[in-house]
Parts: structure tokens; sequence; C-alpha cells
């Protein structure tokens, strides 16, 4: 099926169809069930919205874009019988992540928010899921970032100091950090929003498709998320740092060395 084909279909029409096609599917039944579970959610979630006031702000409008297209691939996936995979990038609750095994040291994808609380059973097979054979079969879902704890972070930018404070935008302060291996980052605090069940919901959809979205697009153009941190309320984006300036900076300068954004687009793996 042509991806084009399903362009303009809206975020709640794709949840409807990745359920008809999970449900279809013959093979990985309790998988499947999973997903129609975990896309229910988001389903749910998004007809709470729907309506809401929350939908004229510009910034949920933009993540549900994104969300739409994360649940376009989603589907592409579903109709390809791949429902164990995508079981786990859909889960509301938990992100997959990059860590490696301590026994074998193979790298293995977890669930990046196991510790935190969750109602939802994570797949057995997500979890154990090799991330080699995981990167074959869907490289463009794999995250090479990691999972820092707040400790690090907090060692990296000297206690999110003033000092280390390079820029504010949106959704975060962003400090000038330096990780234990000497590389230079952008950590990128979350404000915490007033503590409002949809907010808090918005809030982490957000960050999570950041995540995704980040880490699903490797290109030299694109900045690099290096990982992230999920500790009670807080939520940290780190970022490669970019010593040329800002990222707007960075933008404009791309443009004039004639990388239009058509040309940019072209070259964006196309997954
Ligand atoms: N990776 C980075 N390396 C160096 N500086 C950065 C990096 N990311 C962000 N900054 C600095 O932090 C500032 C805020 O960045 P941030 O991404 O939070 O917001 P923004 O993109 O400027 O605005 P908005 O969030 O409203 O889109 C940037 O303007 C830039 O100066």
């Amino acid at each position: 099926m042509d991806i084009a084909k399903l362009t303009g279909v809206d975020a709640l029409k794709l949840v409807v169809m990745i359920v008809q096609a999970a449900q279809a599917v013959r093979h990985n039944k309790k998988t499947c069930q999973q997903l129609v579970h975990h896309v229910q959610i988001i389903g749910d979630l998004l007809k709470k919205l729907q309506n809401s006031e929350m939908m004229q702000q510009p910034e949920i409008r933009n993540g549900l874009n994104e969300l739409e297209e994360i649940l376009r691939q989603a589907y592409m996936l579903a109709v390809k019988e791949v429902p164990r995979l995508i079981t786990g990038c859909l889960n509301p609750s938990a992100t997959i992540c990059s860590h490696r095994d301590a026994r074998s040291n193979e790298p293995t994808c977890i669930p990046a928010s196991s510790a935190e609380s969750s109602s939802i059973e994570v797949c057995s097979e997500v979890k154990r899921y090799p991330l080699k054979s995981y990167c074959e079969d869907l490289s463009h879902f794999i995250t090479e970032s990691y999972k820092f704890n707040l400790f690090q972070l907090i060692d990296a930018t000297n206690n999110f100091s003033h000092e280390n404070q390079i820029g504010q935008g949106t959704f975060g302060c962003v400090y000038k950090g330096r990780l234990h291996n000497g590389l230079e980052v952008a950590v990128k605090r979350c404000f915490e929003l007033p503590s409002s069940p949809n907010q808090i919901d918005v809030q982490d959809l957000e960050f999570q498709n950041e995540i995704r979205f980040l880490t699903k697009l490797q290109h030299t153009n694109i900045i690099k998320l290096v990982g992230y941190c999920i500790h009670g309320k807080e939520r940290i984006l780190v970022y490669e740092y970019m010593s040329n300036g800002s990222f707007d900076t960075f933008i404009s300068g791309m443009f004039k060395d004639n990388k239009t954004a058509s040309g940019l687009a072209c070259t964006v793996p196309d997954n």
C-alpha cells in the first residue's frame, strides 16, 4: 500500500485502521491484542482532546500532527504483519531505548520507563528483543540514545546552574553540559506543566514524539538526540551540542548553503 494514499487521514481514523489491521493479523494474536489495547488508549486520549480548548494551542496541534505521522507509520507496519515490534513503539507508558544486557553485553531494547508506574504490561518479547535484530527489522524506529539518570545530568550541567544555561525555548531551559565520556551536550529540561491529567498526558506524548522522531531521523543535517531522562516529573532531553550557535542559526545556515526545505526533505531517509 502506498503511504501517500493515507495522506489526509486524521489520527482518530488511523487509530481505527490500526485496530482493524491488527485484528486481521493471523499470527502473534496475543501481541496484536496488546497493540489494539495500546492504540485504543491513544484513541481515547485523542477523543478527549478533540473538542477541548487545548486543541487551539499550536504546540499541541503540532504534537498531534506528529502523532498522526507515527500512527500512519504504525498502520503501515501493522499491515505488514510486524505488530510485535510496534507494540513497544506505541506503548504510551513505555519508550524503547537501548541498553546493554548485563550478561552478554549485547544491546537490548527495554522499556525506558520501566521504573515508572505503568498499568500496562509491556510485551515481554519486546522487552528482550535484541537490539541488533530490532535494528535490522525496524531500523527507522530504533533509538541509539540512552536513558540517563537524573544524577548524571545534574553532574553534567553543574546542577542545571545558571552559568550553564544557554537558552530557553517553549518547552524548557537548555543547559550546556559535559558527560563523563567528555561529550559536550545540550540538555533541555522541560518545564513542568500544571498538574491536570490531560496536560501531563499531552506533555508526555510530546516528549515521546521528540524522542521517536529524532532517533528515527538520523541525518547529518538533523540534530542528534543523545539520550533522555524521565525521573518523577522531570522530562529531560539530551542533544549533541551545536558549538556553532543556536539551532535556528544552524537551520538558517543550512538554507544559505542552498539546502532548501524540499532538498532537505529529499535527503531525509525515507521510511
Ligand atoms: N543542541 C544545541 N546546541 C547548542 N545550543 C542549543 C541546542 N539546542 C538548543 N540550544 C539553545 O537553546 C535555545 C532554546 O532551544 P529550544 O530548542 O529549547 O527552543 P527553540 O527551538 O529556540 O524554540 P521553541 O522551543 O519555541 O521552538 C536555542 O535557541 C539555542 O540557543
